[in-house]
């Protein structure tokens, strides 16, 4: 019997279960890899906005590291909301001492509702020490435009991005993703070598919440199965599509995505879901 694959993700939490660790959890167990987390704040948020942030102090979430590292090594690691300097340094050491094992860093820093769920001090830090290590890099376009300092307003600035975060910065690979410029939702993947254009059809929803969360969690469950890094992007932006086109009709704002969706495929959409 093939051993069973592992993914962890260091990360906050959605109460509603649609963003952070819940989503990086439920699309582990889509793509059948076991799923671990260690959380770094407790958010109380829902598809509305954010109400209230907690983080855990850094002596705990090192406890919780510890509790799965001496246990279930993990065959990826995924970061998501990671807000000081502190916990970034701390994660890094986790991250350095297993080279082998594919980190995906997912510089999560507003939320949908443009809450801000990483500190600006950490910006930096994060650029210096977290982006090196990272196998994929996974920006939206108002990210990408902090990791570079520049604007992106086409798909030439998006590669331009790639290629920085790559050829400038150190990290093995990157996907800049367009949901968030204009009618196009092409991503850009940039490993150095090959420049890739992923494309797929705009569903016009607002049930977003969660979308960077599931798309970065997807590519992580596939590299811990040991997918080629490039067929890893594309399944996982497969995956958050399907999961865009079979919205679930729930929440008062931006619902969550269907993590379910890639199983409905080739099926029409749901009775009662708005797209
Ligand atoms: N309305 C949409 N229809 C189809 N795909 C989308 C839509 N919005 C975003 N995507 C895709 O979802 C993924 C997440 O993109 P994006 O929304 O840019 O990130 P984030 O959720 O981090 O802000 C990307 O693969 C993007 O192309
Ligand atoms: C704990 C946590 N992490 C990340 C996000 C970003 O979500 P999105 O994928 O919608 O940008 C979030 N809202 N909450």
């Amino acid at each position: 019997m093939n051993q069973i694959k592992s993914a962890l993700t260091i990360a906050g939490t959605d109460p509603t279960g649609g963003a952070g660790i819940h989503a990086d959890l439920k699309t582990f167990q889509e793509r059948e890899v076991f799923g671990m987390s260690v959380i770094t704040s407790a958010v109380a948020q829902n598809t509305m906005g954010v109400q209230a942030v907690e983080h855990m102090p850094i002596a705990f979430i090192e406890e919780q590291l510890k509790s799965v590292f001496d246990d279930i090594v993990p065959d990826a690691i995924k970061t998501g909301m990671v807000s000081s300097v502190d916990m970034m340094q701390l994660i890094a050491t986790y991250i350095k001492d297993r080279p082998s094992v594919p980190y995906i860093l997912d510089p999560v820093m507003v939320a949908t509702s443009g809450d801000a769920l990483m500190e600006e001090a950490s910006r930096e830090v994060l650029k210096d020490e977290l982006l090196p290590l990272a196998k994929v890099v996974t920006p939206n376009v108002p990210e990408a435009e902090i990791l570079i300092n520049s604007k992106i307003e086409t798909i030439d600035d998006m590669k331009r991005a790639a290629r920085l975060i790559v050829d400038g910065k150190g990290a093995t690979s990157a996907v800049v993703k367009g949901g968030h410029l204009g009618e196009d939702v092409t991503d850009v993947f940039y490993d150095g070598h090959e420049m890739v254009l992923l494309s797929g059809e705009r569903y016009e929803t607002n049930h977003t919440h969660g979308t960077g969360c599931t798309f970065a969690a997807a590519i992580t469950a596939e590299l811990a199965k040991g997918t080629e890094l490039k067929q890893a992007v594309e399944l996982a932006k497969e995956f958050v599509s399907a999961a865009l086109q079979y919205p679930l009709g729930i929440g008062k704002g931006n619902g969550p995505t269907n993590h379910w969706g890639y199983r409905l495929k080739g099926l029409p959409n749901q009775k009662g879901s708005d797209m």
